[in-house]
């Protein structure tokens, strides 16, 4: 990899700023404990609703009743199900849990740190999570280190389009503004990167320890944060 090329970076969310564990064991229960009473809240509010009528149109189930597309998402948060309508109502009934500050975005040190050290070197920071925007902005505007959120440009989520999809590291790139050969890509999901590099994104796989990289993926692979700066001289090429 050169170094030398790369003019910003787009990260993943979990298993890679986070750990997988605080997603699904902290996150998603949170959501699911919560699903029934915020849809009887909050169902008359266009964005829920929307989100509902999404999720029954996804499940080719148009006439399902709210109990039963209830019953739906609840089943899609135990399946991890990366569908769009679930995502934004996870990140709906989220920010109350983030405001009340029952809930704190819990990001590696390494990736807190690095990140920060590569904005202030003059690297643009993005996010690409299958969490929604809204979701991205609560778990780095409430960390354990206060508001992470100025350090990013820009935040995208699976509204661009999946992130196994070619064609959604291509977008972003063009709303970016930067050569995808200039973006350097950070995953936790080998499928995720091969989709970024086939645009020519550079790519590093992050081995946390929670997931099995798979043996001959050709992507380098760091186990925190402090490997990529390390490996790849990001400060010094930075611009
Ligand atoms: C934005 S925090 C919640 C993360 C989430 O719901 C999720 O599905 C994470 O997927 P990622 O693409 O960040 O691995
Ligand atoms: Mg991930």
């Amino acid at each position: 990899m050169s170094s030398q090329t790369i003019r910003a970076i787009l990260t993943d969310i979990e298993g890679t700023t986070s750990s997988i564990s605080f997603v699904k064991d902290v996150l998603f229960p949170f959501a699911r404990a919560r699903l029934g009473d915020f849809v009887a809240a909050h169902g008359d509010e266009p964005e829920v609703q929307s989100a509902l009528t999404e999720a029954r149109a996804l499940a080719s189930e148009p006439d399902l009743d709210q109990p039963a597309t209830i019953a739906l998402l609840t089943r899609w948060i135990e399946e991890d199900k990366k569908a769009g309508p679930l995502k934004a109502l996870q990140g709906m009934i989220w920010e109350d849990g983030y405001r009340s500050g029952a809930l704190k975005g819990d990001i590696y040190p390494d990736a807190a740190e690095n990140l920060a050290a590569w904005k202030a070197a003059g690297l643009p920071l993005y996010v690409y999570s299958s969490g929604s925007v809204l979701a991205q902005k609560l778990i780095f505007g409430h960390t354990t280190r206060g508001d992470m959120t100025g350090l990013f440009s820009g935040f995208f989520d699976t509204a661009v389009g999946s992130k196994l999809d070619h064609a959604s590291y291509a977008a972003i790139a063009a709303v970016i503004g930067i050569s995808p050969l200039e973006i350097l890509f950070l995953s936790d999901n080998t499928r995720e990167l091969d989709a970024a590099a086939e645009i020519g994104m550079k790519t590093i796989a992050l081995d946390r320890g929670e997931v099995v990289i798979p043996v001959g993926q050709p992507h380098p692979v760091a186990k925190s944060f402090d490997d990529i700066d390390a490996l790849h001289g990001l400060l010094k090429s930075a611009v």
